[in-house]
């Protein structure tokens, strides 16, 4: 039986205060070698300059700049997967990042980092899941970047990171010795993607093979992206905290063209929005990577388009719940105890 005793009350009274900013520490990581096509590492300072800070103001916000680390190869480095381009670049860049994470993490609530091609979200979930063990991974992307070195047809390691990442892939990437710099790794279980469009047949095969939860462009057609959020959240530990991994190259053309490998038939930006917003809702959201903005690809109007989307993307994931939004507040609150529901 509940006992209203004084303590209980005392209890009450001693809770802190609502938290009426949240803290966002954020770092660029301007990697490019993941694939072929310079200028994807221009998006940090792109989005910074034109107005990713102003556009966060009412957070509290820490900007990291820039994420520095050693380029020169090591022979060891060099020799290994012959397969991928710029292997011992990608493992310097990725070996420095995951560091980074629980250092931002300790000083604040939520990290977001500006990519940088998609292969840095290897570094950014593996840091992520050296803080944070009991993490579950939102993969939004046109691609489900989980190739093997040997499976990959392009040997651009920006479609492997999902690969790098998981338990039960571990023991194709032996000769990464993963173990040393990355000891935690995602269980497939923990895993959804949301917007694949183009996926190749070895990705597929592991897709099917270890049963992981992924909705193409056509089950967000056929079930309403809705749906599709609650389905998601439904797959995921409620307990734990969400690492979003969002490749602009999963909404459609029209609303972001500046990135290297476009797929027709994306998300509409609604969809995005709602995909971010619905994740921002439950609370546990932690990590935000945006990767494979690309400032010098398309004209001066598809730069401005990509750049909009982006930020609203952005905007929705970090938005504070508590603090400015507290008229919608409840609202919410409400939809975020709809979509946690069983
Ligand atoms: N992050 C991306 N945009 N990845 C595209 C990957 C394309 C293709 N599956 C490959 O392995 O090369
Ligand atoms: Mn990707
Ligand atoms: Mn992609």
């Amino acid at each position: 039986m509940f006992k209203n005793s004084a303590k209980t009350v005392m209890r009450n009274y001693a809770k802190p205060p609502i938290k009426v900013s949240k803290k966002l520490g954020i770092l660029g990581v301007p990697f490019a070698k993941g694939q072929g096509k310079t200028g994807v590492d221009l998006a940090p300072d792109f989005l910074r300059e034109n107005g990713l800070l102003t556009m966060l103001s009412n957070l509290s916000i820490s900007d990291y700049g820039n994420l520095k680390y050693e380029t020169h190869v090591t022979s060891e480095d060099n020799s290994l997967y012959k397969r991928i381009k710029n292997y011992s670049e990608f493992m310097a860049c990725n070996k420095a990042l995951i560091p980074r994470i629980s250092e931002i993490l300790n000083e604040n609530d939520m990290f977001l980092i500006l990519g940088g091609d998609h292969s840095i979200g290897f570094g950014s979930v593996a840091g992520h899941l050296m803080h944070t063990p009991n993490l579950s991974l939102v993969w939004v992307d046109a691609h489900a970047d989980l190739n093997l070195h040997s499976t990959s047809y392009s040997g651009n390691i920006h479609g492997m990171p999902v690969s790098l990442l998981l338990k039960e892939l571990r023991k194709y990437w032996l000769q990464a010795s993963l173990y040393q710099f990355a000891p935690n790794c995602l269980p497939a279980d923990q895993l959804v993607y949301i917007g694949l469009r183009d996926i190749d047949p070895f990705e597929g095969y592991i897709l099917n093979k270890l049963n992981i939860k992924a909705y193409s462009m056509d089950a967000i057609d056929r079930f309403g992206i809705s749906k599709i959020m609650e389905m998601s959240l439904d797959a995921l530990k409620p307990r734990n905290k969400i690492h979003l991994s969002f490749d602009i190259d999963a909404l459609d053309i029209y609303v972001a063209p500046s990135t290297g490998t476009p797929v027709r038939g994306g998300l509409t930006l609604t969809e995005g929005l709602y995909i971010t917003e619905a994740l921002n809702v439950t609370g546990r959201l932690q990590g935000l990577d945006i990767a494979e903005v690309n400032p010098t690809l398309g004209t001066g109007d598809d730069l401005e388009s990509t750049l909009n989307t982006t930020m609203q993307i952005i905007r929705k994931a970090c938005a504070d719940r508590e603090g400015k939004l507290s008229g919608v507040k409840e609202n919410v609150t409400n939809l975020s105890k709809e979509l946690n529901k069983k």
